[in-house]
């Protein structure tokens, strides 16, 4: 154990609001409330990939019907966090009410939990998710944003070859929005966050969008990193790494990082179900929605 790194990579210990044993479970129960309001109050779907396990699936939110069943739209898809081995697809749909009220689909795409499945399983099952969206969703545009654990997923998309093992064409893919996301997964290593995962240092560098330079998404697609000023200095320094990999190494020419002032790593994400939200408006501009 690296009791350095375990330090880093324990958001709660960085926030300002409330007692440490307390930030992940009053985090939950938000996401959890709110999902349930947008649940009452709009119309959805949720479509099963697995018999075996309910988390893998998505539930699609709208608010007209016409606009689901439109050609063009906009979507915006959501990747929970919880280090791949905490929360729930049904609780990740606390920000649909007031997409939905601009027309927006949401969409929570889940997943299963280590230590039921490793991080290469979790990763597959999230890509297999986006490609059945991808290859629905006619000229709508697509937006992927991703909470923590969730925002590393949503990177590693680009080095997803959706065209030779999945026959769908990403063109309609338009952008990538992380929030306090990770991209290198080798200081997790030596940290009780592995101890579900399991991962070896193969499959940790594998799996890291930092460590990667094999890309396969085009290069239009938008990326938007944000983190809050309450994360820890380690997530600081991997959302301005991997901005810096992305436009340097990886020649995207989109890509803006933001930190947002007097947040820390839950609330940044809880608040984006309000539309007064700082990032919230940053992501409405990054969509071009109004
Ligand atoms: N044990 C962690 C929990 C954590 O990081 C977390 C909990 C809920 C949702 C997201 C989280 N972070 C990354 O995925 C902590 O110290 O806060």
């Amino acid at each position: 154990m690296n009791s350095e790194n375990q330090k880093q990579y324990s958001p709660s210990l960085w926030n300002k609001r409330l007692p440490v044993d307390q930030v992940v479970t009053a985090h939950g129960e938000y996401l959890a409330k709110n999902s349930d309001q947008a649940r009452h109050k709009l119309l959805s779907h949720t479509f099963r990939f697995s018999d075996l396990d309910p988390e893998q699936s998505i539930e699609i939110m709208y608010s007209d019907p016409k606009a689901f069943s439109a050609t063009e739209n906009s979507n915006i898809l959501n990747f929970n966090g919880g280090y791949w081995q905490w929360g729930s697809v049904s609780d990740s749909s606390f920000m649909s009410e007031h997409f939905c009220q601009k027309n927006v689909i949401t969409v929570a795409v889940g997943y299963t939990i280590a230590p039921k499945a490793c991080m290469s399983e979790i990763f597959c099952q999230v890509e297999r998710a986006v490609a059945k969206i991808l290859e629905n969703s006619g000229k709508s545009e697509v937006f992927i944003c991703g909470h923590s654990a969730g925002g590393h997923l949503a990177s590693m998309l680009l080095f997803s070859d959706f065209k030779r093992i999945y026959h769908v064409d990403a063109f309609n893919l338009k952008g990538i929005i992380s929030v306090s996301g990770i991209f290198d997964l080798r200081p997790l290593l030596e940290t009780d966050i592995n101890d579900n995962l399991k991962m070896d240092l193969e499959e940790s560098r594998r799996l890291s969008p930092m460590l990667r330079s094999d890309l396969r998404l085009h290069k239009d697609v938008k990326f938007l990193i944000v983190y809050a000023q309450n994360d820890s200095p380690a997530f600081h320094k991997q959302s301005e790494d991997f901005k810096m990999h992305l436009s340097k190494s990886l020649g995207y020419e989109n890509v803006k990082s933001i930190e947002i002032k007097d947040f820390d790593h839950f609330n940044i994400i809880e608040n984006i179900s309000r539309d007064d939200f700082i990032l919230t408006k940053e992501i409405y501009k990054f969509m071009k929605v109004d």
